[in-house]
C-alpha cells in the first residue's frame, strides 16, 4: 500500500549547464509542489499506513525549508553565491544543482534520515520512503527512488553537506532540528496530533 502527502513550497534558483537558456541564464522562481510517497504492508491502530497529520510536524517543515528562499549549487560561481547569500535571508546551499531532479533527490535522503529516527506510538510497523515526486511546474516533475537518492552517478549528497542560511534555522520549529537528524537523535512522534 502506497499513500501521498502533498506540499507546497515557492523558491528561486539558476539551473547551470541545462539546455534551456531562460533556465541556465536567469534567475527564476516555481511554485514547487513536492509528493511524498510512503508504503508499507501493515496498518497502524487507525488503520492508516502512516497518519497524514504526523506528517505536518518535523516532515513538512524540512520540506518547507525550501519556501521563499533561494536554491544555491556550492559549486556555482563564488561570486554569484556570496552575493545571493548577501542578499536573501533564506537561502539554502546544496551540494548539486537545484534541478527538480536533485530537489527530489536532496529531499528523500532528508525525509529518509528523519523518518529512520522516528519512533512511532500508534501501531506503524515497516514504513518507508518509497518515492519522492517534485512538481516543478503545472508540466514538468522528476520521481526520486531509493536508489536515485543514493546514486553515485547522481552525484553523492550528504546532509552535512546541505547548508541552510541562519534564518531557515530560525524558522523552524525545533530550531535545532536538523543539527539533531545530522546527529542521528530520536525524535518520539506525538499521541496525538
Ligand atoms: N528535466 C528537467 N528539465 C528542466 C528543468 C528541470 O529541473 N529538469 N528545469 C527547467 C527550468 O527550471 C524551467 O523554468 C522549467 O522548464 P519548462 O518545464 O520548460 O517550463 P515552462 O513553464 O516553460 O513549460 P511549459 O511547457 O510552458 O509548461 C527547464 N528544464
Amino acid at each position: 500500500m502506497i499513500i501521498r502527502k502533498l506540499f507546497k513550497f515557492e523558491n528561486a534558483h539558476i539551473v547551470r549547464g541545462c539546455s534551456t537558456v531562460k533556465c541556465r541564464s536567469s534567475i527564476h522562481g516555481h511554485s514547487y509542489k513536492v509528493e511524498l510517497l510512503f508504503a508499507s504492508n501493515f496498518l497502524d491502530n487507525g488503520q492508516m499506513v502512516y497518519d497524514f497529520g504526523l506528517m505536518k510536524q518535523n516532515m513538512k517543515d524540512l520540506v518547507e525549508s525550501f519556501d521563499h528562499a533561494i536554491a544555491l549549487w556550492r559549486d556555482d560561481d563564488p561570486e554569484f553565491v556570496r552575493d545571493m547569500k548577501k542578499h536573501s535571508a533564506r537561502w539554502v546551499e546544496l551540494p548539486v544543482s537545484p534541478s527538480a531532479e536533485q530537489f527530489s533527490r536532496v529531499i528523500f535522503v532528508m525525509i529518509e534520515k528523519l523518518l529512520s529516527l522516528i519512533s512511532t506510538q500508534n501501531g506503524e510497523k515497516e514504513v518507508r520512503l518509497e518515492s519522492v515526486i517534485v512538481h516543478e511546474t503545472a508540466t514538468g516533475y522528476a520521481q526520486c527512488f531509493v536508489q536515485d537518492a543514493h546514486s553515485k552517478n547522481m552525484g553523492e549528497i550528504k546532509l552535512e553537506e546541505i547548508v541552510f542560511s541562519p534564518q531557515v534555522l530560525e524558522d523552524f520549529k525545533d530550531k535545532d532540528l536538523f543539527e539533531k537528524i545530522k546527529r542521528g537523535e530520536t525524535f518520539l512522534n506525538p499521541a496525538s496530533v
